[in-house]
């Protein structure tokens, strides 16, 4: 069966339809330029209610395992690929990705040039699109607020026996924050954002704030309770958690075009003046200028365009990244961020910078 990839530009794409497909699904269309990392992402709570166009040609090909999955299900609404893969091979693979996506009744299509789609919104930048069996799909009121749909309801801990007590704050987590976490021996407790006023209770060594779906400002309400936070414990935000941080401190965010997403993104770090390259996956930005009366001062920014990619506190342990130093997909260059942050909360430092 013929499926239509349709733009909200009014820009149609024309594909084979997924199995499972039977009625029109409408989100946010980004892209993502990996040539691997395709499970992670699927199940990356950030993703969430978007539909991802993966760039590279053929996806699929090592099939799904039981590890990578970044959360316990597929976030995103809909998928676009040139081929997906039928016959996976790869010693740890369980299923195709076809069937994953069936199964799940996630609607795909196929045979849709991906790198012309990715002209057309690079063009026009990310928008509303929407997987239909008719060229002519009518757009609805775009969903908002999509951290609501990812918000854990309980605190969690995890690593019991860990050496120093970490609240890892919930805008939708992807497990390999936890995961490199734990591998540096601390106990992690997963806190809802909304449960914030319990955090004290747990008496944490340090907070990390996590990733998340859709727009920073989402968290408006939350603002000034996150800011108490950060002014108490030694803080680490990643992605949303970064945005979440500039916003607490007064500083403003701002939508990109289309997004940085993929597993090359070179990032200098202005302290060291070390460029390495970088997982990542946002719209969203703190604004440079918008930083000038607030405590925070840029610590990384991106090659290709200049935005900013992290941030450091001028007097207290907090530190930020746009970027995922916890990679899944992508490079691990950047996992010494966890270990530094790690090692100034234990020696008790007062500012975020290993000299
Ligand atoms: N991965 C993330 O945390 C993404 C943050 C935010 N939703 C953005 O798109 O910019």
């Amino acid at each position: 069966m013929n499926g239509y990839l349709c733009l909200q530009d009014g820009t149609t794409f024309k594909g084979k339809a997924s199995e499972s497909f039977n009625k029109p699904i409408q989100g946010e269309i980004v892209f993502f330029t990996g040539m691997t990392g395709y499970q992670e992402v699927l199940t990356d709570p950030s993703y969430k209610g978007q539909i991802v166009v993966f760039t590279y040609p053929l996806i699929g090909n090592y099939g799904i395992n039981q590890t990578d999955g970044e959360s316990d299900e597929i976030q995103v609404s809909g998928v676009i690929m040139f081929q997906c893969e039928e016959n996976p091979s790869h010693f740890q693979s369980c299923q195709s990705l076809g069937d994953y996506l069936n199964e799940n009744h996630v609607p795909f299509l196929t045979g849709v040039d991906t790198r012309e789609v990715t002209k057309a919104i690079r063009a026009e930048g990310t928008q509303q699109a929407a997987i239909s069996t008719k060229p002519d799909y009518i757009f609805q009121t775009a969903d908002s607020h999509q951290i609501d749909k990812v918000k854990g309801e309980s605190i969690t801990t995890y690593g019991e026996e860990g050496e120093m007590h970490v609240a890892l704050i919930d805008f939708g987590w992807k497990r390999s924050i936890l995961n490199a976490l734990l591998e540096h021996n601390l106990r992690v407790s997963v806190v809802p954002f909304s449960e914030l006023e319990t955090l004290d209770q747990l008496e944490p060594d340090a907070v990390v704030l996590s990733n998340g779906p859709g727009d920073p400002k989402d968290t408006t309400d939350s603002l000034p309770f996150i800011k108490n936070v950060l002014d108490k414990y030694p803080s680490f935000g990643i992605c949303m958690g970064h945005q979440v941080i500039a916003l607490a401190y007064g500083a403003d965010t701002t939508k990109l075009t289309f997004g940085h997403r993929g597993a090359n993104h070179p990032v200098k770090d202005v302290i060291t003046g070390k460029v390495f390259l970088s997982s990542q996956n946002h719209n969203y930005v703190v604004k440079e200028e918008s930083l000038e009366n607030t405590p925070l001062v840029k610590r990384f920014y991106n090659v290709n365009d200049g935005s900013v990619e992290g941030l450091m506190h001028d007097s207290k342990l907090i530190l930020s990244a746009q970027f995922h130093p916890e990679a899944h997909p992508g490079p691990k260059d950047a996992e010494w961020l966890f270990h530094d942050f790690i090692k100034l909360v234990k020696k008790k430092g007062v500012k975020a910078h290993v000299s």
